[in-house]
């Protein structure tokens, strides 16, 4: 049987300047995979996940979401669909852990405040945050402030959920909890893509695994 893709980029080419990132990228994830994108510093990690999350244009290619084709860098509603947990977490520093989590469906899904208190609260819940709802940022721990960016990434129900380096701002022990958090939504069939160069931490998702670099943008399998 063939297996159904989430999602697809297509042929996708990327130049800063002369400088080529991507010629010709091709990669393919199936729903509910979780795969990881490695390569070295420079290589062009970051680049795809902000190509393929809104935040960067291709300068050619298709973005394919469950075979059709879209469009996240110039339609809002198309970038929702890829949610991302970025490497310094992006958490607004003036509001605090709830209010964090509730911003984008206030705001992307105009729902109604008491639904979204109670969908964010749930969510903070089942992450271990139940007793920091009311804490700011700056009070949260490192592995704390991730959960946070999660649950605001996961509020939006994307159908792909995208972090880069998730393991760059936390100590070793929290490393094996992101790891788990990550496992644990991968047997619950979630579709992620994980930007790392943490060849250890890969071992614990053992992921497929997507190796890019100049020389190489072609996919291991
Ligand atoms: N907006 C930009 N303008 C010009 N060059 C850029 C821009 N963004 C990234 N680059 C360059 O593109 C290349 C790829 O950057 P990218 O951040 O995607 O690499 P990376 O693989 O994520 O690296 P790292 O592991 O160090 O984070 C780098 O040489 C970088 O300097």
């Amino acid at each position: 049987m063939e297996e159904k893709m989430m999602l697809t980029l297509k042929n996708i080419s990327k130049k800063f300047g002369d400088r080529v990132i991507y010629d010709n990228f091709n990669m393919s994830i199936a729903d509910g995979e979780t795969v990881g994108i490695v390569g070295p510093s420079g290589a062009g990690k970051t680049t795809l996940l902000r190509i393929m999350t809104g935040l960067e244009p291709a300068d050619q290619g298709e973005i394919l979401l469950a075979d059709k084709i879209i469009d996240p860098y110039r339609n809002r509603r198309d970038a929702g669909k890829i949610g991302v947990v970025f490497q310094d977490f992006q958490l607004f520093p003036h509001l605090n852990v709830l209010a964090n989590v509730m911003i984008g469906p206030l705001n992307a899904l105009a729902e109604d405040k008491q639904t979204t208190q109670k969908s964010a609260t749930a969510l903070l819940t089942q992450l271990g945050l139940a007793d920091h709802l009311q804490d700011y940022p700056y009070q949260l721990s490192g592995g704390q402030k991730q959960r946070v960016a999660i649950a605001r990434a996961l509020i939006l129900q994307p159908a792909v959920l995208a972090y880069d380096e998730p393991t760059s701002a936390l100590d070793p022990a929290m490393t094996k909890d992101v790891a788990a958090l990550i496992n644990q939504f991968a047997e619950q069939g979630m579709t992620q893509v994980v930007v790392t160069h943490d060849m250890p931490f890969i071992d614990l998702l053992a992921p497929r695994v997507i190796q890019v670099g100049e020389e190489n943008t072609d996919e291991i399998v």
